[in-house]
């Protein structure tokens, strides 16, 4: 049996995953699609063959059995709550989100009394099945650096805030420092990767964010350290046609866990 899915957010990721389920690639039927934005949604909708029907929110969490967030951090806790009161399942991309423990608290212990699960995908960076076995014994250290192009940057708050020409650059050149928690707030469109590793770590990952006027590939790059050893990864990630900050891997890995939902043998930790 396809699962039902429901979609909130029809932009880079959204489109993406649409495209899967309905070229079949996921055993799985795109039952309803919310987004606030209509122009998104009704191009989505058109370049379906399988047509979702257009829904509120409640609604759309009531036709599916995992309900897919992917539209924005600001998004993420009325999502949360609509499907796992119901005992749904959700896929959050906007990880920056789970960075009020508040809040990641309250899903948790709704994914717990509700039965619904909770999928966060690895995103746009790599590692983190290793990670994810290290974090079992002591980890000591995770740091994220992530190297993007000025036009996957623009209009980040903390680029607003400083009044940063990201033109001006000439050179790779580090912009910003700091834990996590702090770096979901300060880029939330660009470092949601930096929440997935410290849910995973149990703690704040430190995040470094470089602005570099040559790339044309927004590169993370993860060094871990711990009982188990240390880690390093890189991947060169092709930006989205759609939308320059966000990285063609994580559509394609919120693909990947929406399939691995569906199957009864999972590879990876
Ligand atoms: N976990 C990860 O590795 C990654 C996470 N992301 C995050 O995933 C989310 C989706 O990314 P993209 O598709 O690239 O973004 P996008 O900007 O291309 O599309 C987002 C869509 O959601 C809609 N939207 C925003 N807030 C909404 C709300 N409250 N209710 C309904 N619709 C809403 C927008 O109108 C837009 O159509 C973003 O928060 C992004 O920062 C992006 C890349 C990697
Ligand atoms: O797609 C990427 O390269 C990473 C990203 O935007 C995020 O983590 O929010």
């Amino acid at each position: 049996m396809p699962i039902k899915v429901g979609l909130v957010g029809c932009g880079a990721i959204g489109f993406e995953i649409a495209s899967a389920i309905d070229r079949g690639d996921v055993n799985a039927d795109l039952a309803a699609v919310f987004d606030r934005n209509p122009k998104n949604m009704n191009r989505l909708i058109e370049a379906m063959r399988n047509k979702p029907e257009v829904v509120e929110l409640e609604e759309l969490a009531e036709l599916s059995d995992i309900v897919v967030e992917a539209a924005s951090q600001a998004a993420v806790p009325q999502v949360a709550e609509a499907a796992l009161k119901r005992g749904k399942d959700i896929m959050i991309m906007s990880v920056g989100a789970l960075m009020d423990r508040e809040l990641y608290r309250r899903i948790c212990s709704m994914a717990e009394s509700s039965g619904g699960r909770v999928y966060i995908p690895s995103g746009a960076i790599t590692g983190l099945d290793g990670l994810k076995s290290a974090s079992v014994g002591r980890l000591k250290r995770v740091v994220l650096t992530s190297t993007k192009p000025p036009a996957s940057l623009e209009g980040a708050p903390y680029v607003v805030e400083k009044n940063m020409d990201l033109r001006s650059f000439r050179e790779p050149t580090l912009i910003y420092e700091g834990p996590a928690s702090e770096a979901v707030r300060a880029f939330p469109a660009n470092v949601n990767v930096a929440a997935t590793l410290s849910l995973t770590y149990g703690q704040d990952a430190w995040v470094r964010i470089v602005v570099d006027p040559k790339a044309t590939v927004n590169v993370h790059e993860v060094v871990a350290e711990g009982d188990f050893g240390r880690m390093v990864t890189r991947v060169e990630n092709v930006p989205s046609p759609r939308n320059p900050r966000t990285s063609y891997l994580a559509a394609l890995s919120a693909i990947a866990t929406l399939r691995n939902a569906t199957l009864n043998v999972r590879i990876g930790t």
